[in-house]
């Protein structure tokens, strides 16, 4: 069994640390949250492990992300090695592995999915780094991914970045299904010629060409809230969609199903933007067409 560290106790982190510990684990958490926390500080997180250490970061991509990992440079030791989990940009991979290399520390990026039911189901995870660094954190690999076949929920996707790669392309195809489905339950709705929409969505759970969890999802959505009608139609996004499309423009490659499932979200946002403002006024001064006044 393997000792690990692991930093940022949030919605995954704190799931991590429970499904690592029932798989025999031992987990020393650290986060700033001192009531959930098992150490307070990351020199305590240090200290609690044996050494060469494995240390998991779980914290918001970006400024934390390399906030943590600069300052794990200055408490690990040779020999260690840090695995990044969060949904970092691949570009700061490079950045970050370079950085704790100087030190003798190894490095991982890792995509990480399954969201809030990856405690019951596992995560699946995508790989970036040295196939030595991840044979050695393989035990903890297998802990968090679903039972079965290695190769269905696990790949090592080449070195540091690969992983973070991976999984920023398949957050933006998560973005062209949800929008595939939004769109087909908002035309389901329209017409009042399919009478029970929820009823309906259920029905392709099994056997249809479009079966899938996002499906079984949108099926508990409809249980909860069968018209949705609790919700406002706002969408927010957290930078993966984005630096897909940026991929899709460097390397030429066609994207429209990616790059309007983004813009929808834009959209949401703002209901009375001023680009749909100018097209009203441009209609209505070309051909006198009629626009709807904002209310006095
Ligand atoms: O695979 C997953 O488990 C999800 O993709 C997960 O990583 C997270 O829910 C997204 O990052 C949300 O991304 P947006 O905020 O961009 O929709």
């Amino acid at each position: 069994m393997a000792s690990l560290g692991l930093i940022g106790l949030g919605k995954m982190g704190f799931n991590m640390r429970e499904r690592l510990r029932a798989a025999g684990h031992e987990v020393v958490g650290y986060d700033r949250n001192a009531e959930i926390a098992d150490v307070g500080s990351l020199a305590d997180l240090v200290a609690a492990l044996p050494g060469p250490r494995i240390v998991w970061v779980m914290v918001p991509a970006g400024e934390a992300t390399r906030q943590t990992v600069a300052d794990l440079g200055e408490v690990l030791a040779e020999g260690d090695l840090v695995i990044d989990g969060g949904n970092s940009r691949y570009t700061d991979d490079k950045i970050n592995g370079d950085l704790l290399a100087t030190k003798g520390i190894g490095y991982l990026d890792v995509g990480v999915s399954g969201g809030v039911w990856g405690k019951e189901n596992g995560y699946a995870l995508m790989v970036g780094g040295a196939a030595a660094d991840v044979e050695r954190a393989m035990p903890i690999f297998d802990a968090l991914r679903p039972e079965g076949e290695r190769e269905e929920s696990f790949s090592h996707a080449g070195d540091v970045g690969a992983g973070h790669y991976a999984k920023m392309i398949h957050n933006g195809i998560e973005y062209g299904l949800m929008q595939a489905f939004a769109e087909g339950f908002e035309l389901l709705e329209a017409a009042n010629v399919v009478t029970d929409v929820p009823a309906v969505i259920k029905g392709w759970q099994r056997g249809t060409v479009v079966r899938s969890w996002l499906l079984d999802l949108l099926v508990l959505a409809l249980e909860e809230d069968p018209e949705l009608d609790d919700l406002e139609g706002w969408v927010e996004d957290s930078g993966e969609g984005r630096w897909t499309l940026e991929e899709a423009i460097d390397n030429a490659v066609p994207a429209p199903v990616l790059s309007a499932a983004l813009f929808a979200r834009f959209a949401s946002r703002r209901p009375n933007s001023s680009s749909m403002r100018a097209v009203a006024a441009l209609r209505n001064q070309f051909g006198g067409h009629a626009v709807k006044k904002v209310a006095e």
